[in-house]
């Protein structure tokens, strides 16, 4: 069952097309990931769902109610992680889950929440004076203190060293567990490969692509070898072959499936010997470069 279905969303700001029809659906129970470097509209596109923003035109259905519309229903039913600059440094960690669980109509217990994401201790401590990673497990755990049936984490990690991106990792993995559904906005490509079951990757307003992660990565692999003796024979009709490129004594050959066993069986057949062989996988910044011409970082 579809929990979010978005329908050629529309928006400009000063005549430039931040949201360029974008369409996609959201399952109840996956992690559904938004992908895109700076600037390519996740956050409009995600404010438009939670109703923070308006559309210029198109629809927005978040289980089953309009977000401008039902506003009042549809937010007792998902929660939203905050941005950092959105709590006042001296509130205490309690107080804020506190007073967000006033918010709604049948909350959890906050002290539950508390023991769940490990900042029992920090209970009385105030906003300012946590760590990045105890930040995080507060905006998280602000987020999931209404029940809600589908939570928003935007730039999770942003900012969190690697091991306390790993545990928010882990932490986002027993949400989903939970059953909720959680839409995560994100800038990287490892976490999204790691945490989502599928992506829509946006750019410049527009989804280039929507797969499950392993999708994205299908395609084009690449094989790089020095020519040590011989000369390299023609590669170019091998079986999965896409294209050869040759710099002096330096080849790279890109192709799909088992292109490479038949690379090194016709390469041993002419007795040409080789090293420095590596095999490159197709990682996402591959596939957005793919999908738009321009590295992912580019922008
Ligand atoms: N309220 C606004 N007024 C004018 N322009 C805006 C407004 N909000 C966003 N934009 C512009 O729309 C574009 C998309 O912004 P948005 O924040 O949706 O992108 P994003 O993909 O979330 O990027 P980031 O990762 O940097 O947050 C940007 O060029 C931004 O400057």
């Amino acid at each position: 069952m579809a929990v979010i279905e978005v329908t050629d969303l529309r928006k400009s700001y000063a005549g430039l097309k931040v949201l360029d029809g974008v369409s996609f659906s959201v399952e109840e129970g996956e992690i559904f990931g938004v992908l895109g470097p700076n600037g390519a509209g996740k956050t409009t596109a995600v404010e438009c769902v939670e109703g923070l923003r308006r559309p210029d035109s198109g629809t927005v259905r978040v289980l089953g109610l309009d977000p401008v519309r039902d506003a009042r229903r549809m937010r007792e039913q998902i929660g939203v992680q905050l941005q950092q600059t959105q709590l006042p440094e001296n509130l205490k960690v309690w107080e804020a889950l506190d007073l967000y669980a006033s918010f709604y109509a049948d909350p959890r217990d906050w002290r539950a929440l508390l023991e769940e994401w490990g900042l029992a201790e920090k209970r009385n401590a105030r906003f300012g004076k946590l760590s990045g990673g105890q930040k995080q497990r507060l905006f998280i755990a602000l987020a999931l203190v209404g029940k809600p049936r589908v939570a928003f984490l935007d730039e999770l990690t942003t900012g969190l060293d690697p091991q306390a991106r790993r545990a928010t990792w882990e932490l986002i993995k027993q949400v989903r567990a939970s059953g909720v559904t959680v839409v995560l906005v994100s800038h990287f490509m490892d976490e999204v490969e790691e945490l989502c079951d599928r992506v829509a990757v946006l750019d410049r307003g527009r989804i280039v692509a929507l797969d499950t992660p392993s999708g994205l990565l299908e395609g084009e692999h690449r094989m790089r070898f020095t020519l040590k003796a011989g000369e390299a024979p023609d590669l170019t009709g091998l079986p999965g072959v896409t294209g050869v490129s040759r710099t002096g004594e330096r080849v790279v050959v890109t192709g799909h499936g088992d292109f490479a066993t038949a690379v090194t069986a016709h390469l041993a057949r002419h007795q040409v010997l080789v090293s420095d062989l590596r095999i490159d996988k197709r990682t996402l910044d591959d596939a957005f470069a793919a999908l738009t011409g321009r590295p992912f970082d580019d922008n």
